[in-house]
């Protein structure tokens, strides 16, 4: 089976009946959510939480029950991605522009589970560049406060265009040479007025899924 498909199974098995599930955004999440909705077809009764655009497109044709985010107030479970994690769990996330409202739904979750390669484990963050949701009110301003941080801000651009979130922001992808300490650093980068949110999530996770190149699985 596909490692991603192996991971998005099993990590759909914390889906119960009666519970509020948060919809991860990319393409592991995808196997997830497709999971979800054959257990929804199969009788499972649950309600979705979409943390993008995209992402509630898919649920919706999966017939996925969503419940509209005003009326959210906790969630039980979601189930993510993630660009990169660490042996604490700390993630980097935002490869697919979604961090805002996937971090909005981590906050709000009681048990949160990332679903990602093996390859993506690093034993310090930094081989990804973070994404950081800025506004496009003075993207020079807000990326040479990032600069100082430390790190080589990119715009992020799509066919010749910066690339909009669902959020109508961009994205900065901010490369640094290692993160010591992302807790840190993620309360400085949101320290920044022009920054909507960075793609730092640390302490959020509560299990990392991951396949162990062999068809295994293994988890932190
Ligand atoms: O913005 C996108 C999300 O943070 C994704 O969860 C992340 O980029 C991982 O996506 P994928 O599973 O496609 O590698």
């Amino acid at each position: 089976m596909n490692p991603k498909q192996l991971v998005g199974e099993e990590a759909a098995k914390y889906v119960k009946n009666g519970m509020v599930i948060g919809l991860g955004t990319g393409s592991t999440a995808f196997f997830a959510i497709q999971k979800i909705g054959e257990l929804v077809k199969n009788g499972l009764q649950i309600k979705g939480v979409p943390t993008s655009k995209a992402t509630e497109e898919l649920a919706k044709s999966l017939n996925i029950p969503l419940l509209a985010i005003e009326d959210v107030k906790r969630i039980d479970v979601t189930i993510d991605g993630a660009d990169e994690f660490d042996p604490q769990k700390n993630l980097i996330k935002g490869g697919g522009a979604a961090l805002l409202r996937e971090k909005i739904i981590a906050s709000v979750t009681d048990f949160y589970v990332i679903i990602a390669d093996a390859a993506k484990g690093s034993e310090v963050l930094g081989s990804f560049a973070v994404p950081v949701e800025i506004t496009p009110f003075a993207k020079e301003i807000t990326m040479a406060q990032l600069k100082a941080l430390g790190c080589q801000p990119v715009l992020r651009v799509k066919d010749g265009q910066a690339v909009v979130t669902d959020n109508q922001n961009y994205i900065a992808d901010c490369k640094f040479e290692r993160i010591d300490e992302p807790a840190k650093l993620a309360a400085k980068m949101n320290a920044i007025p022009g920054v909507v949110e960075n793609g730092i999530f640390a302490g959020m996770a509560n299990v990392v899924i991951s396949e162990d190149g062999n068809g295994g699985l293994l988890s932190l």
